[in-house]
């Protein structure tokens, strides 16, 4: 502890060490000027626990968008951003890339101190005056409500009142837990239960960036489950609820809504180490997984695979087993639902949508492998349908196999899933890339002028599968083409025929 405290003081002495000293010394002028500056919340903790240094938090008695404007005209640049939440004086200074905020006290706090207790959370509530900053000496921390204490400990204690003040802290608590890997106080978990339909009151856009923030810490999956056993979750994702109860055949050993927490441990690990599951596909997976917001879409799609199964449970009349027919498609429609609400990006929706809808493809064909070898067609339309997420779908059949441990589970459903993965690489790169290279043998433009078709849905279906004749070596001249097309057309292929 002893130790502990000595660090916490040197980085007192050098609070502003880690900003370009051109902020610090028109900051210092502009405290000399107005009086009453406090470097405070995020800025203080994170430099208290040693972490780099992100945005400055300020907060000044009032009038944070003239502080902003003062302080601009010292920095001789610099943007002005209006935060615009009503009723909060805040505004924000960017200087090449750097965020300066400003905050006036908060409601009606008069003094720091007061400032600071009408925060989230006791970690946050500390302020360092600007002027006691520099020349060598400790700074003065203002720490009302002991938030040192509680940081040195990891704990997350709230603010009194903070929740109802603000629902969303709720959720920037566990946002905190997963990035700091800190813990709730029970106090401040049991207010949590208390409290937790209030975060229906937050705008989707606030919650939909805490949620963003959790799923990329390493630590998503015990924090969403932390969030489910405080009794918050099934206030901000009741579609993942339907599944408590939802028995399963006996390939699973858990409930719908269990199985679908074990796939996200299952995918939360394999992320951290893919090439453990498929050696052979090491180099690619770590590429695919750095790539976007790849480990969001995947850990949300491991939560909400089977989203649809709670629908799409039937009992089949012959033998009196449970079947979900249909349950990726549904859920790929029920997740909409979830991710429009939730205003996600259309990127992020579309991918994790597509991942629930084809997270059947990989056993489905492991399945045809067992009785047939695997074609190129099957691999073509695979790809073609997996899109940038080839290499996430057999991460996430990964995860889901993984959290499947019933007795009729086939013994060697993960190896049988490398093996699969390796070959449909394979055939890939033998097969497929070679004849993709060239142009195709017709485009849309040619359905058009060559063969007078109106554009539509068809066209894709058309095109996919003259590709498939082409990889198989079934079709090689552009005549060909245009005669399979015709006759495709003149067998009524628009009316749902059946492809050759
Ligand atoms: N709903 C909120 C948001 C913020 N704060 C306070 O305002 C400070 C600054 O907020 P913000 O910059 O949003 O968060 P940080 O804590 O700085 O964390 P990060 O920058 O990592 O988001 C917080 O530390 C906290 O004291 C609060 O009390 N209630």
């Amino acid at each position: 502890m002893q130790k502990e405290r000595t660090a916490y003081r040197q980085v007192l002495t050098d609070l502003l060490d880690p900003w370009p000293p051109e902020i610090g010394h028109a900051l210092r002028r502009l405290d000399a000027e107005i009086g009453g500056i406090y470097l405070s919340g995020g800025t203080v903790r994170d430099r208290l626990l040693g972490r780099a240094a992100g945005d400055l938090d300020l907060t000044v008695a009032r009038d944070a968008a003239g502080c902003c404007r003062a302080l601009i005209g010292l920095l001789g640049g610099g943007a002005f951003v209006e935060l615009g939440r009503s009723g909060e004086d805040v505004a924000r200074v960017v200087w090449r890339g750097l965020t300066v905020d400003f905050a006036g006290f908060r409601g009606r706090a008069e003094t720091i101190a007061e400032d600071l207790c009408r925060r989230d959370y006791t970690v946050n509530a500390m302020a360092v005056p600007f002027d006691s900053l520099g020349g060598g000496k400790e700074a003065e921390l203002i720490d009302p409500l002991h938030g040192c204490d509680d940081l040195r400990q990891g704990i997350l204690r709230a603010c009194p009142g903070a929740y109802d003040d603000d629902p969303l802290r709720m959720l920037r608590g566990f946002r905190f837990m997963a990035s700091l890997d800190f813990a709730f106080d029970a106090a401040s978990l049991a207010e949590i239960g208390r409290c937790a339909d209030l975060i229906a009151r937050p705008a989707v856009e606030r919650i939909s960036y805490e949620l963003g923030l959790i799923m990329d810490s390493p630590r998503a999956c015990p924090t969403f489950r932390a969030m489910d056993g405080a009794g918050l979750l099934r206030h901000i994702a009741p579609e993942l609820y339907a599944g408590v109860g939802v028995e399963q055949p006996e390939f699973h050993h858990l409930d719908v809504f269990h199985h679908s927490f074990a796939a996200f441990e299952q995918m939360e690990a394999i992320i951290a180490q893919p090439g453990r599951h498929y050696p052979q596909a090491a180099g690619r997976l770590d590429a695919y997984l750095a790539a976007g917001p790849s480990r969001r879409c995947l850990k949300w799609a491991a939560l909400c695979h089977d989203i649809g199964k709670p629908a799409a449970q039937a009992v089949a009349f012959e033998n009196g087993r449970i079947t979900f027919h249909n349950h990726d498609e549904i859920g790929r429609r029920i997740f909409r639902l979830f991710a429009e609400r939730l205003k996600w990006s259309k990127e992020e929706r579309e991918r994790t949508g597509q991942l629930i809808a084809m997270h059947m493809h990989p056993f489905h064909l492991c399945n045809v492998r067992r009785s047939e070898p695997l074609s190129k067609r099957a691999v073509l339309k695979l790809s073609q349908r997996a899109g940038a997420d080839l290499d996430g779908l057999f991460l996430l059949a990964m995860a889901d196999s993984l959290a499947s441990r019933g007795e009729k589970k086939p013994p060697r459903m993960e190896a049988e899933l490398v093996e699969l993965f390796g070959q449909v690489l394979q055939i890939i790169a033998e097969d497929i890339r070679p004849v993709a290279v060239g142009p195709p043998l017709l485009t849309g433009d040619d359905l058009i002028t060559e063969l007078g078709l109106s554009p539509g849905p068809i066209f894709r279906t058309i095109l996919q599968e003259l590709e498939a004749l082409r990889v198989e070596g079934r079709i090689t001249a552009r005549e060909e083409a245009i005669a399979w097309v015709t006759a495709f057309i003149a067998d009524g292929a628009g009316d749902g025929a059946e492809l050759p």
